[in-house]
């Protein structure tokens, strides 16, 4: 996503490192030696399955777990230690965590309060936050009153208010409906450059982290699995796991030597391997598929089912003797035509010896 210069700010967002934490719950392992500076004004997202411990690390850095091992350092001062109150760090939970019996202004400028602001500051202050988050003439509502998104927007208010450095995102948009996720992604990045403050972004739906990030730290079991941008991580995953979490992929187990890569089943294709070697798996996205006349691609297959996606059709290819491709057309191929099969790109990942 682009923002124009107008759109950005000058960053006063703080500098997030990350230093070999780990953290157990009992037995339980939950963050495993985690590496990590996040940039001042970046868009940060830790992106995994459930279980994988994302939210157990935003809530250390937030200062809401103690961590068993390493240092958590913003802008190169040492927080480990630091209570949660004293971090200046804006939270946004999964539940948006409003007070039910406190109005908008009151749930809004409930930091405010803590911080002791002065009275005269604090409706200037609640005000201008809820402006941002594009909220106007609701200051006596109460939560129960308001829309999903809108409860998640003074959820927003109340984390800016103080105008934290460093604003920490748990899921806030889980509970809203599609639509309104998809529109309220840029809305969301928009603001978050304009403030010029640094987020960190908790995710397991890839998408969202694919059109919002900077960069995203793909987690499993309490490790970092890759850290990129998200251009990166699609087409150039590290592994299996990143490759299947983050967009879906063809994989083909098989081997290359100097004539082409031969595939476990018996099939050969002709891909010109001099940069490869050895065994390994191939990992074609269903856009990387290009389609050809019989006989003028890397090999021909036969056209095995075909499903309506809306904006394409997904369509099953089958390789002689070999596994099912899934390729994505605009118009539908008749079940049972041979096609040329081409690959306009593809990652290899090599086996681990
Ligand atoms: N307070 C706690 N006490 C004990 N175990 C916990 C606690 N919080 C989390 N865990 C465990 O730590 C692991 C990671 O949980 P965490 O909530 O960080 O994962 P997650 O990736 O954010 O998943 P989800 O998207 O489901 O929230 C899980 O096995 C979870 O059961």
């Amino acid at each position: 996503m682009v923002e124009t210069r107008s759109q950005q700010a000058e960053t006063r967002g703080c500098e997030v490192v990350i230093d070999g934490v780990s953290k157990t719950f009992g037995k339980n392992a939950v963050l495993k030696d985690i590496n990590i500076t996040i940039r001042p004004g970046e868009f940060f997202t830790l992106l995994g399955p459930s279980g994988c411990g994302k939210t157990t690390l935003l809530r250390a850095i937030a200062g809401f777990h103690p961590i068993n091992g390493g240092r958590i350092r913003f802008n190169g001062d040492d927080v480990t230690t630091l209570p949660a109150w004293d971090r200046n760090i804006g939270f946004v939970f999964q539940n948006y965590a409003l007070w039910p019996n406190k109005t908008v202004f009151d749930n809004v400028a409930y930091g405010l309060k803590l911080r002791k602001v002065p009275k005269t500051q604090v409706a200037g202050r609640v005000r201008a936050a809820l402006a941002q988050v594009e909220l106007h003439d609701v200051e006596n509502r109460f939560p129960a009153e308001m829309s999903g998104g809108m409860q998640q927007r003074i959820a927003l208010a109340r984390a800016l208010v103080i105008d934290p450095p460093l604003l920490l995102m748990d899921e806030p948009m889980s509970n809203l409906d599609a639509r309104l996720r998809v529109a309220l992604r840029h809305e969301l990045r928009t603001l978050q450059k304009r403030l010029g403050l640094t987020a960190i972004y908790v995710t397991h739906d890839q998408e969202e982290a694919l059109e919002m990030s900077d960069r995203i730290a793909v987690m499993q079991n309490g490790l970092v699995q890759q850290l990129a941008d998200p251009e990166t991580i699609y087409s150039r995953p590290v592994n299996r796991f990143v490759a299947e979490f983050v967009g879906s992929a063809n994989f083909m187990e098989g081997a290359f030597d100097e004539t082409g890569f031969l595939l476990s089943e018996g099939s050969r294709l002709q891909i010109a391997g001099r940069q490869h070697a050895g065994r390994g798996t191939l990992v074609v996205r269903p856009e990387q598929v290009v389609l050809k006349e019989c006989g003028h691609g890397l090999f021909d297959a036969v056209v095995e089912d075909r499903r309506y996606m809306g904006k394409a059709w997904a369509q099953g290819l089958r390789l002689p003797n070999g596994p099912l491709l899934c390729v994505e057309t605009r118009t539908a191929l008749d079940v049972g035509a041979r096609v040329g099969v081409d690959f306009e790109n593809f990652t290899f990942l090599p086996a681990e010896a």
